[in-house]
């Protein structure tokens, strides 16, 4: 890809407090996380997301994060959040993601052997794109760790976004590693699971910004 004028997109998840999501809008983000995977520490109730979904500013995405959630919990999700956007991290198939009429990231657990690109594509044809993250097939993502980026494939065939164990410290360098369509950090901004920190995630965009003016010679000289 031709990176001269891209921008990663970042995404910041796990959100619990409106004061952080209208913060994290302020600094520049493209997407806003909502968890309600039953196992996570930052899963809020739908009710709370709606809440929270006023606080985002206009044409920053709402992504619902879901992971083996009922077919009735992700519509009763859709009915009252109104998300653009859906994360799936579980076992779901391409027909149950694609059942709800938006589009859809999936989540490709790194912590094992991977599927090849072209049977990933073949398994999850409606997906807009793919997230990578650290975990094994089955385990819980939000687990801050990283994994070995050199193993991302060269020939994925949609956009996809990095996460797993990101933080302001490492930012710079899995954009520069990685380039990556999107990052997504949940517990690298944090103070506590769910709890925001300003610092970090001002931290964070600056450091994703820094990367995506070094990344290419021609943007650089535009920096
Ligand atoms: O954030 C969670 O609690 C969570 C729970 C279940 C599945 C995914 C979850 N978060 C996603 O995990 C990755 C990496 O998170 P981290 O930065 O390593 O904490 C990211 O996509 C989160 O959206």
């Amino acid at each position: 890809m031709n990176r001269t004028l891209f921008r990663t997109r970042i995404k910041f998840c796990g959100f619990t407090r409106p004061g952080d999501v209208r913060l994290a809008c302020e600094l520049g983000v493209d997407g806003i996380g909502f968890v309600f995977a039953h196992k996570s520490p930052r899963r809020i109730a739908p009710e709370e997301a709606r809440a929270m979904r006023q606080a985002l500013a206009p044409l920053v995405d709402a992504v619902a994060l879901f992971q083996d959630n009922s077919l009735d919990e992700v519509r009763d999700v859709v009915r009252q959040v109104r998300p653009s956007l859906l994360q799936f991290h579980g076992t779901e198939d391409d027909a149950f993601c694609r059942s709800f009429g938006l589009p859809y990231l999936k989540v490709v657990p790194m912590g094992e052997e991977i599927m090849a690109p072209h049977y990933l594509q073949l398994r999850f044809p409606g997906a807009a794109g793919f997230l990578l993250d650290s975990h094994r097939a089955g385990e819980s993502g939000g687990s801050g760790k990283t994994f070995d980026w050199s193993r991302i494939p060269k020939d994925l065939q949609k956009p996809y976004a990095l996460a797993g164990g990101l933080t302001p410290e490492n930012a710079f360098e899995a954009v520069t590693v990685a380039t990556p369509w999107a990052v997504d950090v949940s517990s690298g901004i944090e103070v506590e699971p769910g709890i925001k920190d300003g610092d970090k995630m001002r931290r964070f965009v600056e450091e994703v910004r820094r990367a995506d003016c070094h990344t290419d010679a021609a943007t650089a000289a535009a920096c």
